[in-house]
């Protein structure tokens, strides 16, 4: 089979095709060619992101003198702007007390409230740091992501650890409800614990449907006694065991309500595109969503 044709045969792919339609509508509503600083995450649906992105500064050329920088999330998205021909920018180069305008990236799993769980990729720490430099964080999914709570089909959290602390950090968990949480291992050619950018490991942790936090309005307790969780309880649980750098739930403020109270930027996206199996698009905003 001749590589165009296995191109083709990857477009075919219904999930794939969602992914790009996603990652097309997203770009199309919410980059423009005079943005300076853009994030860029991690994963496979971003790719369709770049692609995206490379697509419309072909059509809209930026403004004479103009540079766009994109700021990568780890070393493979950083391969990913490269090989595209865009031009990275570390995000410790970032001038001063600049904001990027936009940071695009996928998910793993997004609920009805746009909380995320990230870090299937092992990346998310940098994702965090990206997503609240930025002004809005858009994210890019299938539909295969779009659920109602986490962690119904994606089944555990991605929390990155300081290697020294993985099996103290496994112990905690097991005390806070996790059933079994994993050290995530290379699959086949290499044996032992992956590593992130960061020389971390991650900690894949299973835990019981996560409530929402109209859930916990509406009654549900959500404080982890008989482990039930609500997201934003969890995740702070989480991120206070010693030895954690990160844990993959984005939740809390998106960046226009971070802004609204001053502070910069927020982790949660202000919209989730989700390709559909039937080739539409379909989007949720925060401003939809069900206070
Ligand atoms: O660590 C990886 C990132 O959080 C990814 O954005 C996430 O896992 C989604 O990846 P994909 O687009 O491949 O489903």
């Amino acid at each position: 089979m001749s590589s165009s044709e296995k191109k083709d045969e990857k477009k075919e792919d219904p999930i794939e095709a969602a992914k790009r339609k996603a990652a097309f509508r997203a770009v199309e509503d919410h980059f423009r060619s005079d943005m300076t600083f853009v994030g860029i995450g991690s994963g496979s649906t971003i790719v369709y992101g770049v692609e995206a992105i490379k697509e419309h500064l072909r059509k809209n050329p930026p403004p004479p003198n103009h540079m766009n920088w994109f700021v990568p999330t780890g070393w493979n998205s950083r391969k990913v702007i490269e090989e595209a021909g865009l031009l990275p920018l570390g995000f410790d180069s970032i001038p001063g007390d600049s904001m990027l305008e936009v940071a695009f990236d996928g998910a793993d799993e997004v609920d009805e409230e746009l909380n995320c769980i990230k870090g299937g990729g092992a990346c998310l720490f940098q994702e965090k740091l990206v997503a609240c430099r930025s002004k809005k964080f858009i994210c890019i999914a299938d539909y295969r992501k779009n659920q109602k709570r986490l962690l119904t089909n994606w089944k555990s959290i991605p929390i990155e650890v300081a290697p020294i602390a993985h099996a103290s950090v496994l112990r905690e968990l097991r005390i806070l409800g996790s059933t079994d949480p994993k050290l995530r291992e290379h699959s086949l050619a290499k044996t032992g614990p992956i590593q992130t950018d960061q020389s971390f490991y991650i900690i894949d942790a299973p835990f019981k449907q996560l409530y929402t936090s109209l859930d916990v309005k509406n009654g549900k307790d959500g404080s982890g006694k008989d482990g039930h969780w609500s997201v934003e309880a969890l995740a702070k649980r989480i991120k206070e065991i010693n030895g954690v750098l990160e844990v993959g739930l984005f939740y809390g403020l998106n960046g226009d309500e971070a802004q609204a109270t001053g502070l910069k930027g927020g982790q949660k996206p202000v919209a989730v595109y989700f390709g559909l199996e039937n080739g539409d698009t379909y989007v949720r905003r925060a401003a939809d969503v069900e206070q």
